[in-house]
């Protein structure tokens, strides 16, 4: 299967790692989301995926092979710093654009039409791009990454200050451009957004991808927890269930009753003995397997870097109880 590679790498600006044996890829077909804290080398790589920046070493392959200068110009590209002309006609600029990747003004004039329809934006195809606001600019933006129609699609922070409308339909058209068979990879601090929208997700930490897979592949890397409320004193539950070998026991987050039952390596498959432990205190009102987030995935990647010293790239997790990774896929 065709597939964007992403093999081996490496990039620094002076004394700064940038990117470190980065080496992921991209299949056709799929959403992928490129997630990672602020200067984790998201940009850096996505750059090098263009071509408009070099790396000191590795390789970006689409179906095997080098990307060169004709592959690229079926990349689409949406930069993080925006890069159109303020003071140019919204439709003038994309048929442009459009031009520069080699359509003719026909098949340019009918793209910018349909393009601009789609995201919303038809009726300011007249209007120059500074007197749009930053969303609408940003729809003109994505306009631009796919008025040529793209093979690979290459987006960097697609959905920040969009309003929800504009969410569903750059989800929407995201997801068609994909079940096209084009290879999508977008960055995005919208961690809810991503784990709604993406096929697979890579965790970047400090240049290096921490985790990949999908949202289902990357839960199975942490220790099953279970969430139990009993009608029973706390301390009582903690004991009777502390006594199960192999399993931990936290509160809750939140004002609640409940406690959180962690199973280690040599506690799986005890859920029913921790049942049964609670049962014998009193009525069992919740137990149910506790899903972690991308959130919580995210949170455990970096809190797992600055537990190996790696300075912290992101706010302070925000208090919670840090889950142990039994295992990273990568
Ligand atoms: N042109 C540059 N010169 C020097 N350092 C740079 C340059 N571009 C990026 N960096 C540094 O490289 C690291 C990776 O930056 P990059 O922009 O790739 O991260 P990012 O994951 O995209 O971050 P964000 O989520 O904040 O956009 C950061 O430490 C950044 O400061």
């Amino acid at each position: 299967m065709s597939s964007l590679e992403i093999d081996h790498l490496h990039k620094s600006y002076g004394s700064l790692r940038a990117l470190r044996d980065l080496t992921f890829d991209v299949k056709a077909g799929e959403i992928f989301g490129f997630v990672g804290s602020n200067g984790a080398g998201k940009t850096t790589a996505m750059r090098i995926m263009l071509g408009v920046l070099a790396a000191d070493a590795g390789e970006v392959r689409w179906n095997g092979a080098p990307l060169d200068l004709r592959t690229r110009r079926r990349v689409g590209y949406m930069p993080e710093e925006r890069g159109l002309y303020p003071k140019m006609k919204v439709g003038e600029q994309l048929r442009f654009l459009a031009g520069l990747h080699g359509m003719s003004p026909a098949d340019a004039d009918a793209a910018v039409t349909r393009w601009t329809d789609r995201l919303g934006v038809g009726a300011r195809r007249g209007d120059a791009v500074e007197k749009l606001s930053l969303g609408n600019q940003q729809r003109v933006q994505l306009a631009a990454a796919l008025v040529h129609d793209p093979d690979i699609l290459v987006l960097d922070e697609p959905f920040s200050g969009l309003d929800p409308v504009a969410v569903d339909v750059m989800s929407a058209v995201l997801r068609e451009r994909a079940d096209a068979g084009v290879p999508v990879i977008f960055s995005s601090h919208q961690l809810d957004l991503v784990e709604r929208l993406c096929d697979r997700v890579g965790i970047v930490r400090s240049g290096q991808v921490e985790a990949l897979g999908t949202i289902d592949e990357l839960r199975r890397t942490e220790r099953p927890q279970w969430r139990l409320d009993v009608q029973a004193d706390r301390p009582d539950v903690v004991t009777a269930v502390s006594a199960v070998p192999g399993v931990l026991v936290a509160p809750a987050p939140g004002r609640t009753q409940a406690v959180v039952v962690e199973l280690t390596d040599s506690a799986v498959g005890a859920e029913q003995a921790v049942l049964a432990a609670a049962m014998r205190l009193g009525a069992v009102r919740e137990f149910s397997p506790v899903r972690p987030t991308l959130a919580d995935l995210f949170r455990d990647v970096v809190s797992a870097g600055e537990a190996a010293g790696e300075p912290s790239q992101e706010p302070a997790p925000d208090g919670r109880r840090r889950r142990d990774r039994r295992k990273v896929a990568a």
